[in-house]
């Protein structure tokens, strides 16, 4: 299998902070890739850095030629007083056809919005126009980055289905920031777990009551995981985001 997208010891500065620091990574076709960690942890700067969105301060990051990126950002502020349709939202900013437009719409589980004002739209609704709208590019991998923040927890469940069927269908690799952990969990052949490094990562195996998942990501109640090949040698009081802890399962301590 061919990588996508690799990074070898990639460190990422905002200002004077190193917000990332020596990050190896690398998604496979057809993978299902999932970043977990507490708030702060560089999962966004990751991600941008790895579309090019950010410069690396170090290392590097290799994108296959001809790469045809999906992505669906954490966050996109419509001006509520802007009138965009979502039809015409969806040619943005490439032009597609009315029957390109309706498909995306149709596959996403939204047909009937087209004429709809994207202000107005729910946050579930807004969610699925951002995905029909990766998918007119018809990606090679989709990046989603926390698609399902403000969803409840019925519409995440139903989100990250449509992601898996997409998966299915498209054969599409998916690189997934999200703390909806128990949720995504089953779906991924992969999570890797950040705090401003790669803590841990590994393949989802377990799936039962955590409490350290709890005290990690503050939400939820049947999230837990086990996570493999753990690297962990390191105090994470001298990490930039120093409040947070990486905890785990397994059984051995911090040095
Ligand atoms: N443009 C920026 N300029 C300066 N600092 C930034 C910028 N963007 C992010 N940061 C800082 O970089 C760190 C990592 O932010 P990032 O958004 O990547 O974290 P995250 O893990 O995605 O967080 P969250 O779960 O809260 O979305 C944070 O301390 C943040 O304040």
């Amino acid at each position: 299998m061919s990588d996508l997208i690799s990074a070898q010891g990639l460190s990422v500065r905002h200002g004077d902070t190193e917000v990332l620091h020596d990050i190896d990574f690398a998604i496979s076709t057809g993978e299902i890739v999932t970043v977990v960690g507490p708030n702060g942890s560089g999962k966004s700067t990751l991600v941008r850095a790895l579309i090019g969105l950010e410069p690396a301060a170090r290392g590097k990051v290799h994108r296959k030629p001809k790469l045809r990126i999906g992505y669906v950002p954490q966050k996109l502020h419509v001006d509520a007083s802007l009138p965009l349709s979502v039809r015409r939202f969806l040619s943005l900013p490439r032009r597609v056809s009315d029957a390109q437009a309706q498909a995306a719409l149709e596959r996403t589980g939204v047909s009937g919005l087209g004429a709809r004002q994207i202000a107005r739209l729910s946050g579930g609704q807004f969610q699925r126009v951002l995905l029909a709208r990766a998918l007119l590019s018809e990606p090679d991998i989709l990046i989603l980055d926390e698609a399902t923040q403000g969803l409840d927890q019925p519409g995440t469940a139903a989100f990250y289905k449509l992601i898996e069927e997409v998966r299915a269908e498209t054969g599409a690799s998916v690189l997934m920031v999200s703390h909806d952990l128990h949720v995504v969990m089953s779906a991924s052949d992969r999570v890797i777990c950040l705090n401003g490094h790669v803590c841990c990562q590994g393949t989802p195996k377990v799936v039962a009551e955590a409490p350290e998942y709890r005290a990690l990501f503050g939400m939820g109640t049947q999230g837990a995981f086990a996570l493999y090949q753990h690297d962990h040698d390191h105090v994470h009081g001298t990490e930039p985001s120093d409040h947070a802890t990486c905890s785990h399962e397994h059984s051995h301590s911090h040095v």
